[in-house]
């Protein structure tokens, strides 16, 4: 923690003076997720353990959050809660890195009396995992896997607000999860699970299960993501008519299928079949309810295979029985597994499987081997391909940015230290300059690196990148970042990154800006962050160890002052620079220091009767 001193009001109890909280109070409630988006898991995703210091983004907070990592460097070995049947090749995966506990129908409260001793939590759509468990597993569950695609049955904000990483599995079954759609359409189009169970009854039927064709009808596919466009891929193989509704697919990718993109009332009111493939979200829940089957042709036939919260399953017992709805395929609903009396299960024109879309053997074994692997990486310190609520750069770019990363990390650290006491930090500025083109430079790690500089040093919550955005808006800390074009060459990501704590009093005066803010500004240097500006002036010190900062009359003689004082101490000084205003006028002293200098000394540096003010900073 930062010590400063200043000869006007020289408190020597302020050597390791406490730092003002950032407000508001980090219990407060907020709403806010940090990027959490569904179509994430189709973005690149980081390998932070390849880059030096970057795994620190991921899980830590102290010497305690490094425990993963270090566990798995030391030999002791993470523990992964299976909670739902995983398949073998995943667990041996597992097995071989991890301490792997099967522990299958876990009660809510067997579950959370558990969480507290693993690391990783592995689940399918069974498990609910909620922020009970979260706040169950005290800060240890770094990563939670979810061996498939929906992800609806984890409480992704209370996941962002502890920092934990959600990971998905999201090819793996999407074939899976197509045919068995497209078996849902055609069993349903020839009643076959109905003629099934009458010849089995011992019955034979023949004109009681006459069917309807396929050929030349017109399937609304909704969601046209990984499934939905399989889905209709495979439809029009079978001579199908295919139109698809999706608010967020490209028309390319339709089109590339020969499949026109409509709207919903379009679809829903031209199609024989419709195919529910959209994800469960506030937006989609209940899309399909007593309105919407008002819209529909009379006599639509409805597969869902997606989540049985998309359809209000009531309004869809009405429209079987008004017969707008001729026949609807189920295999997802509202409950898992619906009450034995649901009239919807039990409904004659009503075919339904209990959720085995996901469910054959080779989807399985994908699946394991996925969520095996991005939890595994996770636990590594990696951020998954799949990570659904973290922002995902691409590996290329984050070991580009590596330098850049540690430096954002230590301008924060730098400025929180110059914040004298009784003033809350409510706005930060950055300010990015660099020859690239905006689009070309993804920030977001930066400034969730400047948020943890800014925030780790004043509390005991660990910022992550998964929970950076989120910890900093429950702060009420306002994070506004600015880019500065600059002559460079775009090959350099960054020319420099500034740091600015609005109008704030500092423990070091002359680390506020002619604006008033605390201003610090940092570049790379060979690879090195090194610290280039504060306040007002320039400096140059490369950014490793700890830092002395010195306002004094520029004169001869206080270098060599300052040098003794810490060589009688056993600091020693790894990097040394002067930034004056003019000959014989102020100049600022940034002295790189290894060790940390004891109060003496701090003392001894402050009666030196030319400095006029100083501080020891942490970085
Ligand atoms: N029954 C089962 O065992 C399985 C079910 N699923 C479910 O299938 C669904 C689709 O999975 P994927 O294709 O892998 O996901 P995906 O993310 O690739 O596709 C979902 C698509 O839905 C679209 N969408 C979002 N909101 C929409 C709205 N309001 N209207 C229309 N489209 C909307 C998205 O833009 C996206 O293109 C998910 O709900 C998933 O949980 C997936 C695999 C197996
Ligand atoms: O992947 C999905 O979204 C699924 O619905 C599959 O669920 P499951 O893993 O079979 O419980």
């Amino acid at each position: 923690m930062a010590s400063a001193h200043t000869k006007a009001i020289l408190r020597p109890s302020a050597a390791k003076a406490e730092l003002v909280p950032l407000l508001p109070s980090r219990n407060a409630a907020s709403s806010v997720s940090l990027n959490a988006s569904w179509s994430r898991s189709r973005f690149l995703g980081l390998r932070l353990a390849e880059v030096p210091n970057i795994s620190a983004l991921h899980g830590r907070r102290g010497r305690r959050d490094l425990r993963i990592e270090a566990s798995a460097a030391e030999g002791a070995r993470p523990t992964v809660l299976v909670a739902e049947k995983l398949g073998e090749a995943g667990l041996e995966l597992l097995r071989g890195f991890a301490n792997v506990d099967c522990s299958y129908k876990l009660s809510p409260e067997e579950l959370c009396a558990k969480i507290s001793l693993c690391d990783a939590l592995i689940v399918r759509s069974g498990t609910k995992v909620t922020r009970e468990v979260f706040e169950a597993a005290k800060g240890r569950l770094k990563v939670v896997g979810r061996a498939g695609v929906g992800i609806d049955n984890v409480d992704l904000q209370a996941a962002t607000e502890h920092g934990c990483l959600v990971v998905n599995a999201p090819t793996a079954n999407t074939v899976a999860a197509a045919e068995h759609g497209i078996a849902l359409l055609a069993s349903m189009a020839r009643k076959v699970a109905q003629a099934d169970a009458s010849m089995k009854a011992g019955k034979w039927q023949r004109n009681k299960y006459v069917g309807v064709s396929l050929v030349g009808k017109t399937l609304a596919v909704l969601g046209f993501g990984k499934v939905g466009s399989e889905v209709a891929r495979r439809a029009k193989g079978l001579g199908m008519h295919v139109i698809a509704h999706d608010p967020y697919a490209p028309a390319d990718r339709a089109r590339a299928i020969g499949v026109e993109l409509v709207s919903i009332d379009e679809a829903i009111s031209t199609a024989d079949f419709i195919s529910l493939h959209m994800p469960l979200t506030p937006a989609t829940s209940k899309l399909f309810n007593d309105e919407t089957f008002a819209k529909m042709k009379k006599g639509v036939r409805i597969i869902n295979v997606a989540r049985g919260g998309v359809i209000d399953e009531d309004a869809l017992v009405r429209a079987l029985d008004n017969g707008t709805v001729a026949q609807a395929a189920l295999d997802v609903f509202t409950e898992e597994p619906p009450p034995k009396d649901s009239k919807l299960v039990q409904h004659e024109n009503v075919t339904v499987t209990p959720h085995l879309g996901a469910s054959t053997v080779e989807a399985q074994e994908g699946v394991a081997i996925e969520i095996a692997e991005a939890v595994m990486g996770a636990l590594k310190g990696e951020l998954a391909a799949t990570a659904v609520n973290a922002p995902m750069v691409p590996a290329e770019v984050l070991s580009e940015l590596a330098p850049y990363v540690i430096l954002a990390e230590k301008l924060g650290r730098l400025a929180v230290q110059l914040v004298a006491g009784g003033s809350g930090i409510k706005g930060v500025k950055v300010v990015y300059t660099s020859a690239r083109d905006p689009d070309d430079l993804d920030t977001r790690i930066l400034r969730a690196m400047i948020t943890k500089g800014i925030i780790e040093p004043i509390s005991s919550v660990f910022v992550n990148i998964v929970n950076a955005d989120y910890t900093a808006k429950q702060r009420g800390l306002r994070i506004s970042e600015e880019r500065i074009s600059h002559d460079g060459s775009p090959e350099i990501p960054l020319d420099s990154i500034q740091v600015h704590l609005a109008h704030l009093e500092s423990k070091f005066a002359s680390a506020l800006s002619d604006a008033g803010d605390i201003k610090v500004e940092g570049r790379v240097k060979d690879g090195i962050p090194h610290l280039t500006l504060v306040g007002s002036f320039s400096v140059d010190v490369s950014l490793e160890g700890n830092l002395i900062l010195c306002r004094q009359v520029d004169q001869p003689g206080i270098i060599g002052q300052v040098g003794r004082i810490l060589a009688e101490n056993n600091v020693n000084i790894n990097f040394m620079s002067v930034g004056r205003t003019a000959p014989g006028k102020q100049a600022i002293m940034a002295i790189g220091v290894d060790e940390e200098p004891n109060k003496e000394a701090l003392k001894k540096i402050g009666e030196i009767p030319a400095i006029e003010e100083f501080v020891f900073l942490e970085l």
